[in-house]
């Protein structure tokens, strides 16, 4: 699903405007009629206190919409203006003197703290106090109000934002409204999915308020969500004359002593994505760990007999190589790791240690062949391109060197984010569940399987994440959150590729 940037969504509804012949309130009516009827569907007219905030632009021009609709159908209503400025959008003003003119039931105006209502926890309380307008912090009443409504613990439902928060933006001291579901109008915005603004953010819903067709098909939007819709386009189908052969050779080069378990883990994970064969290269004290914890995968070791990798040297040719987990950061290793880098041909996904070793010596970077992927953690990454004062610049510095370096990368998070080209692909499956040992060696495992199966890099992240996300959200109905572990991510991505499909067959 595409995700629109704010200068998008507006050049849609004038798009809209200009394409139905329509003048701007006809819009601002729909998108409040139809946020009234899911109002209505969930309500079904029971007796529930309701009470609108509006501000005094079109997001407050919707809420005032939405009152009337609900006000017209004999719901209970008080509806309040948050002056938090003197001026009106214009169809603020024409939604304001249609519910005047139809219902007897005018707004009460909010201009300071004293004006403040009470609060009940059954109230249900609808957001429209800012959009996407939103471009600077609230006045410091109007954040009180916010906080006034958070700790009221009623229901509250945000119309297309919530307000406070600005999705282009991390506003310095950010008060935000808290949503208990944010209903978004046509297109979730990017703020959601990353961790500053996604925090405030239970759930979300899209409603659908019919922004012209040929601009949504046509618009190309740096952020996409990946569902899996988007998933299921990405997969390739197997062809009944294959073999082995067909689906690749992974090489996973991890482990050291006391951390075997991360090499198990991503050859597992390797494996069971598909990969025709994985070879694990370890040190040699970790062969018969290997080979008793895995039998399906074949196991190479350096020449020497130290707990860490002294050497990178072997005689395969394998389609793609994963290397980094538990492979620590002995001086040994990260000299081997050079000279493996040095003479390298093959595809590359690199994580953990790797990547520490890499942050460490910023030349190694010069020589990832092109299309490496690259899957930190949010430490990793800082260890990687610096630190970042808010989301969107950790994204942007993201998006920088991916482009210097050529590489893909996979910003692992509670919604992954692959970087790549000045795209974003957003994940949107997992659950913190998943924030467990072993759970990112198991994504790295998954990457490389899939590269192995000749999927592009770039797919392999997006649909890795993916398979890695909804694996994890399959397991945790039998586990919990609590109970998961990384094992059982690898044990479930059978199921995850099973689920792509599973609408259709369950339809026959
Ligand atoms: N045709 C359209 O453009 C449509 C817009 N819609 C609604 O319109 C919203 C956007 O409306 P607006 O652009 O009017 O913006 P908002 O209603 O979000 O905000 C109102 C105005 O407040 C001002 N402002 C920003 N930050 C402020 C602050 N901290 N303190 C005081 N004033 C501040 C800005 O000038 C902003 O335009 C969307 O979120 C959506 O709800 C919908 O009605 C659908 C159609
Ligand atoms: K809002």
């Amino acid at each position: 699903m595409k995700i629109l940037s704010k200068e998008q969504i507006y050049a849609a509804d004038k798009a809209t405007e200009q394409a139905e012949h329509i003048p701007s309130f006809n819009l601002m009516e729909r998108a409040g009629g139809y946020a009234y009827h899911y109002l209505h569907q969930r309500l079904q007219n029971q007796p529930v206190n309701i009470k609108i905030f509006c501000g005094t632009g079109n997001n407050g021009g919707d809420g005032l919409v939405i009152a009337r609709n609900l006000i017209e159908n004999g719901y209970s209503v008080v509806t309040y203006i948050v002056n938090y400025s003197e001026s009106r959008s214009t169809d603020f003003l024409n939604a304001l003197s249609v519910l005047k003119n139809s219902t007897k039931n005018w707004p009460q105006l909010i201009k300071s703290e004293n004006d403040f209502p009470e609060i009940q926890p059954e109230d249900l309380i609808v957001d429209c106090i800012f959009g996407i307008g939103l471009n600077r912090p609230a006045d410091s009443w109007v954040q009180k109000l916010f906080n006034h409504i958070n700790e009221s613990r009623a229901y509250v439902l945000a119309i297309d934002v919530p307000s406070g928060m600005a999705i282009d933006q991390l506003l310095k001291d950010e008060v935000v409204l808290k949503p208990t579901v944010v209903l978004t109008f046509q297109t979730p915005k990017l703020v959601f999915f990353l961790p500053q603004g996604g925090k405030h953010i239970n759930s979300w819903e899209v409603l659908d308020i019919g922004l012209d067709r040929n601009y949504l098909n046509s618009v190309e939007t740096k952020a996409q969500l990946i569902g899996k819709a988007e998933a299921k386009q990405m997969y390739k189908p197997r062809s009944k004359f294959s073999h082995k052969g067909t689906y690749g050779h992974s090489l996973i080069i991890a482990g050291s002593y006391g951390k075997m378990g991360a090499a198990i883990l991503s050859g597992k994970a390797a494996l069971s994505s598909g990969s025709g064969l994985v070879t694990a290269y370890t040190t040699r004290q970790g062969m018969p760990i290997m080979q008793s914890a895995a039998p399906e995968i074949m196991v190479v070791t350096d020449r020497h007999n130290g707990d860490f990798l002294e050497e990178i040297k072997f005689d395969l040719q394998p389609d793609v190589i994963g290397i980094g987990p538990g492979l620590g950061m002995a001086k040994t290793t990260q000299d081997a790791l050079k000279n493996f880098l040095k003479q390298n041909e093959s595809q590359l996904v690199l994580d953990a240690d790797a990547l520490n070793m890499l942050s460490e010596n910023n030349d190694l970077l010069e020589l990832l062949p092109q299309f490496s992927v690259l899957t930190p953690h949010p430490k990793e990454l800082e260890r990687l391109i610096g630190s970042w004062s808010d989301d969107f610049e950790k994204l942007k510095k993201a998006e920088a060197f991916s482009d210097k370096y050529k590489c893909i990368l996979v910003l692992k998070d509670a919604h992954t984010i692959v970087v790549f080209e000045g795209k974003y692909y957003v994940n949107n499956t997992g659950n913190p569940g998943m924030a467990t040992g072993g759970s990112g060696d198991v994504l790295t495992g998954i990457i490389t399987g899939l590269i192995a199966q000749q999927y592009d890099p770039l797919s392999a992240s997006i649909f890795g994440v993916y398979l890695h996300g909804r694996a994890g959200d399959i397991a945790i109905n039998h586990t919990g959150y609590e109970g998961l572990t990384a094992g059982m991510i690898v044990e479930f991505l059978g199921q995850a590729y099973l689920d792509l499909f599973a609408q259709e067959s369950e339809k026959k």
